[in-house]
């Protein structure tokens, strides 16, 4: 799409609702590039702000205790104004839609969620890549359900085996073992290639590492150890709990040698390593200590319908009004287009040149993980 097509959110008018989009397949309307001339190929849409954890990377206790304000329910997107919008991202040119948030898994009937995407087609007519991160504490029951809805693969958020190194990185006290018989259930339903996410903090779960390598190793589960970020504004992150990539990578091959993989798409979030005996494969995802924003294709839908260009963003592009006004889908999709185009941020880049923020230049605070979604 050239810009002479992009209205300004600003510019749109109350004009007559077009026809709805077919149900299944969506016109294309071209490729999308921001300033950095990267692709929109992801969306992140984070279904509630609520969580049943309390991880302190992502949701300290004092900070989310009893008196903080969630979203109200008559905020947040409906499940046909979530696919409305999903058709419209996916016309322009989004193939992989995550299910994340908070922990999605609270959100009621999430499963009528999953089928309307399901539905949905790629212009070339393909279905989207279609999965959920979550934390793992449904997942037993949910897993069948979730299957037959139309999704087609999890990543489950697990920070350590040993169950009271667990407790106290959930700080709800919630036992592993609920989460690997999670894993078993997403596993027995069909929900593959299932990713498992370790954020490493250095002195609270290092120890962890090679117990989940050990664990997960020819099981066909693919690993992948993060770098705690400087996400939010809540965590308290200081640089010394940064546990670097290169040295998860070593401490696994001093007991399994491994050795890099190619990446398998474009604006990948992980570096692939294999074990060298077969055993599968692992990642690390370094946003600290190697920045990945060149070629970073990902946006991020609120809860509240609100499109965030960057897990850092202090501020998002509010599509609730131009969803709930008169605006036709192919004025949504010119302000969709319009606000990717004038996209230029890289905040770990800059954070690696420059040092982390507690608050942006503007003065304004980051969002929180758990509102926009990981
Ligand atoms: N800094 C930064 N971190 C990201 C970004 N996207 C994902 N992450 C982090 O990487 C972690 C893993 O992301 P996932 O939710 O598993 O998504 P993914 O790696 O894109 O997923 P796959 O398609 O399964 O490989 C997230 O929990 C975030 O902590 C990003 O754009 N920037
Ligand atoms: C915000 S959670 C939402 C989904 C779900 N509740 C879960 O935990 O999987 C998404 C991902 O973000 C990761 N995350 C949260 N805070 C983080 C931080 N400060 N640094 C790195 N990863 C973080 C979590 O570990 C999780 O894998
Ligand atoms: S990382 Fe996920 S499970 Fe942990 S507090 Fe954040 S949203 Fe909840
Ligand atoms: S920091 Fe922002 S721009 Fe960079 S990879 Fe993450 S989301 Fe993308």
């Amino acid at each position: 799409m050239s810009s002479k097509h992009i209205v300004p959110v600003s510019q749109i008018g109350r004009a007559q609702r077009a026809a709805p989009l077919p149900t299944h397949a969506v016109p294309a309307t071209g490729v999308l590039l921001d300033r950095l001339a990267r692709p929109l190929t992801d969306l992140r849409i984070s279904v509630t702000d609520r969580c049943n954890f309390r991880c302190s990377y992502c949701m300290p206790k004092e900070v989310f205790d009893k008196d903080y304000q969630y979203l109200p329910h008559s905020a947040l997107l409906s499940f046909e104004e979530i696919t409305r919008l999903a058709r419209i991202f996916a016309a322009h040119g989004v193939h992989k839609i995550r299910l994340t948030g908070g922990e999605p898994l609270l959100r009621k009937n999430l499963e009528l969620l999953i089928e309307q995407l399901a539905a949905i087609r790629t212009p070339e007519g393909k279905p989207l890549d279609l999965t959920l991160t979550t934390n793992g504490s449904l997942l037993a029951r949910k897993a069948e359900a979730l299957k037959a809805a139309g999704l087609q693969r999890v990543t489950v958020s697990l920070d350590g085996l040993d169950d009271a190194v667990f407790r106290r990185m959930n700080d709800v006290d919630f036992p592993v073992a609920e989460v690997l018989t999670g894993l078993d259930a997403a596993h027995a339903a069909g929900l593959g290639p299932i990713k498992v996410n370790m954020v490493v903090k250095r002195g609270t779960n290092e120890q962890e590492i090679l117990p989940m390598a050990r664990r997960f190793r020819g099981t066909g589960v693919v690993l992948r150890f993060i770098e705690y970020m400087d996400v939010g504004a809540t965590n308290g992150w200081r640089m010394d709990e940064v546990l670097p990539s290169a040295e998860v990578l070593q401490r696994v091959a001093a007991e399994f040698p491994i050795e890099p993989l190619e990446a398998t798409a474009p604006g990948e979030t992980a570096q692939r390593w294999a074990y060298r005996d077969g055993g599968g494969e692992i990642g690390v995802i370094s946003s600290v200590t190697q920045a990945f924003c060149h070629d970073c294709t990902r946006a991020r839908l609120s809860t509240e319908g609100k499109l965030y260009l960057c897990l850092f963003a202090t501020a998002g592009h509010d599509l609730r009004p131009l969803l709930r006004g008169d605006a036709d889908d192919a004025q949504i999709a010119s302000a969709i287009g319009h606000i990717w185009q004038g996209r230029a941020d890289r905040y770990s880049e800059l954070r690696a040149l420059r040092g982390p923020d507690t608050e942006a230049s503007s003065g304004a605070r980051r969002v929180e993980m758990s509102y926009i979604g990981g």
